[in-house]
């Protein structure tokens, strides 16, 4: 088996890992875990999304956020989009990508984003228009690619369904979501097969939620497809507001543990990244998800505890 030799993770700790946080998260944390994932090598980092405060009211600091990071030439800046109107909001703090998403189920994009499928195409149809005349990249998300909370198993045919649609509206590169974490190596696989009817293997990530432990090897089974862009989320961070129960997603440090230890480059380091798990895991009162980072941690500690005897 041949897997890829450099695998690029996009952080979306930041927004998809915060949007479901009860607690206000202040926007200069934010800003310093978006500082401190840099620091730790993330080239591509999902920041926040333009979507109703109403409905997501963590994300109601958007522009506060974009506009307080201290930016990096070499690293891309991509925000959630899901209508016009937050795409208007969203270009005037100039991100580098923006994101439309949409549901493989009927059930969540109603819950979701208010609207069926089809009227959720209507409605990005113009938003990546727009954002590809202004020279912005467009990528697509597709939530339940395997599950829904609401309708339970989701057919590979209704993931290759909704891909065709985002293709044909001009999406240019195609996430694949497990929102609830259910997903085992062969249903990930066939969700997977059915987007690649319709993209590019190099247009395609994985987005693959950790409540069932099933994630490493949700992304280990798309490594061995080819695939080689997944996002991650920094402490394992998140959770989706519509997707009751849902954990977050793979942490980003136990991504990188395994493609480091099977010899695949991310250019990340492990011990940053733990760092700034840390510090936002801190900010939250809470222990971080990712077991990678709990291992180092107390290494760390049983570290300090040999050097003091
Ligand atoms: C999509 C909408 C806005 C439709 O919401 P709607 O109610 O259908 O929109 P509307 O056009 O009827 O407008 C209603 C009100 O919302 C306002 N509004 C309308 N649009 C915006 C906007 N962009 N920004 C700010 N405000 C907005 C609009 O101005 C109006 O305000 P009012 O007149 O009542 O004061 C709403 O359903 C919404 O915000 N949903 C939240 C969706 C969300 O953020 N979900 C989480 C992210 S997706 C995710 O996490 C999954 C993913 C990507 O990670 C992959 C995976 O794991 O599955």
């Amino acid at each position: 088996m041949s897997y890829p030799s450099r695998v690029k993770l996009v952080e979306v700790g930041p927004r998809d890992g915060l949007q479901n946080e009860k607690q206000p998260v202040p926007a200069a944390v934010k800003i310093e875990l978006i500082h401190r994932l840099q620091a730790a090598g993330s080239k591509e980092i999902e920041v926040t999304s333009f979507v109703s405060p109403k409905w997501v009211p963590q994300m109601a600091d958007n522009a506060e956020v974009m506009a307080g990071i201290e930016r990096r030439a070499d690293v891309r800046y991509s925000v959630l989009t899901p209508n016009m109107k937050g795409y208007e909001a969203a270009v005037l703090t100039q991100p580098d990508e923006i994101v439309v998403f949409g549901a493989a189920s009927e059930a969540f994009s109603q819950k979701n984003i208010n609207c069926s499928i089809a009227e959720s195409i209507e409605r990005f149809a113009p938003v990546v228009e727009a954002a590809r005349a202004a020279g912005i990249y467009v990528r697509g998300a597709m939530s339940c690619t395997v599950g829904c909370p609401y309708e339970g198993d989701v057919a590979p045919s209704q993931v290759g369904y909704l891909a065709k649609l985002m293709k044909d509206i001009g999406v240019q590169h195609i996430g694949v979501a497990d929102t609830i974490g259910v997903g085992t190596p062969i249903k990930v696989r066939k969700a997977l097969e059915a987007t690649l009817q319709h993209f590019d293997i190099n247009d395609v990530s994985g987005h693959f939620h950790d409540t069932y432990g099933q994630a490493v090897a949700n992304t280990l089974a798309a490594l061995a497809m080819g695939v080689w862009q997944f996002d991650t989320s920094v402490a394992g961070l998140g959770g989706c507001p519509y997707a009751k129960g849902a954990t977050g997603n793979v942490a980003t440090e136990d991504v990188v543990y395994m493609l480091h230890g099977m010899g695949i480059e991310t250019g990340l380091d492990l011990d940053k990244l733990v760092d700034a798990g840390a510090f936002i895991s801190q900010a939250l009162g809470r222990p971080t998800q990712s077991r990678v980072a709990k291992a180092l941690l107390a290494k760390r500690d049983s570290a300090g505890v040999c050097e003091a005897v």
